[in-house]
């Protein structure tokens, strides 16, 4: 018998989108799994076996080869800078990284800059020749520039709703963002042909990228 594909797959916000896009494609997946407390899930009728990661360890379980491939936002995958093949845009789970703050501020010499994305948001500012310090937070990014212990952030917005009920306003848009297919170096070779006929099924289904 063929080995399962074993697939790491992102919990929170993006999984049911993923689940769904593999049943678009044509996969096998069984409704019941979008509920599912497992943190090994076998689905065997696809050839696969979910591994259930929190979405910014994907990157990491399909560096180490315990994951096949996986699906996770190029948000993930820019912060954290792991050795993996980025093989398809999924369209998924579409939001944006911007610079956020308070309508009224103003440029200060020094500002400080909160956001879950340190390496991103330092990276960005440096190309811009601006001189930031920047405070690392894990959730409620908005909270910071409203009580004052950041002048801007660097977050995700989706609908703007986050923003508009904290007053907060959107300065720049750095990065358009969706969800991506990543694969292990090894695996790529060793499991080729199941992982090129998962690209082959999900290809024509997220094209062209911008649908979703
Ligand atoms: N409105 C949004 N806010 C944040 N991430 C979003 C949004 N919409 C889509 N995404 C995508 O979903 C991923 C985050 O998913 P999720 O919020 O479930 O994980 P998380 O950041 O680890 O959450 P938590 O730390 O709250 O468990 C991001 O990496 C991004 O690619
Ligand atoms: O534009 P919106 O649709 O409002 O979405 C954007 C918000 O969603 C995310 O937060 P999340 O819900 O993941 O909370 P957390 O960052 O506090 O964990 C993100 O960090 C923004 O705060």
């Amino acid at each position: 018998m063929q080995e399962l594909l074993k697939v790491a797959m992102p919990k929170g916000r993006i999984y049911k989108q993923a689940c769904n896009l593999l049943r678009e494609a044509g996969l096998p997946i069984p409704d019941d799994f979008d509920e599912s407390r497992k943190l090994i899930i076998p689905v065997p009728e696809a050839g696969m076996q979910f591994i259930m990661a929190k979405p910014v360890d994907v990157p990491t379980y399909v560096e180490y080869g315990v994951a096949d491939i996986g699906i996770v936002g190029k948000d993930v995958l820019m912060e954290e800078n792991k050795d993996v093949y980025e093989l398809l845009d999924l369209g998924i789970a579409r939001c944006r990284m911007s610079v956020i703050g308070l309508p009224d501020w103003k440029p200060v010499i020094h500002p400080r800059v909160a956001t879950k994305y340190p390496s991103v948001a330092s990276q960005y500012f440096r190309e811009r020749g601006q001189q930031v310090d920047v405070i690392k937070l894990n959730g409620s990014i908005e909270l910071a520039p409203l009580i004052g212990l950041a002048d801007r952030i660097v977050d995700m917005v989706e609908t703007g709703a986050t923003l508009r009920e904290n007053g907060l306003v959107e300065m720049e848009e750095i990065f358009t963002i969706t969800s991506r297919l990543i694969a292990n170096r090894v695996s790529y070779r060793m499991k080729n042909e199941a992982i090129q006929q998962l690209c082959d099924l999900l290809q024509p289904i997220i094209a062209p990228v911008g649908k979703r």
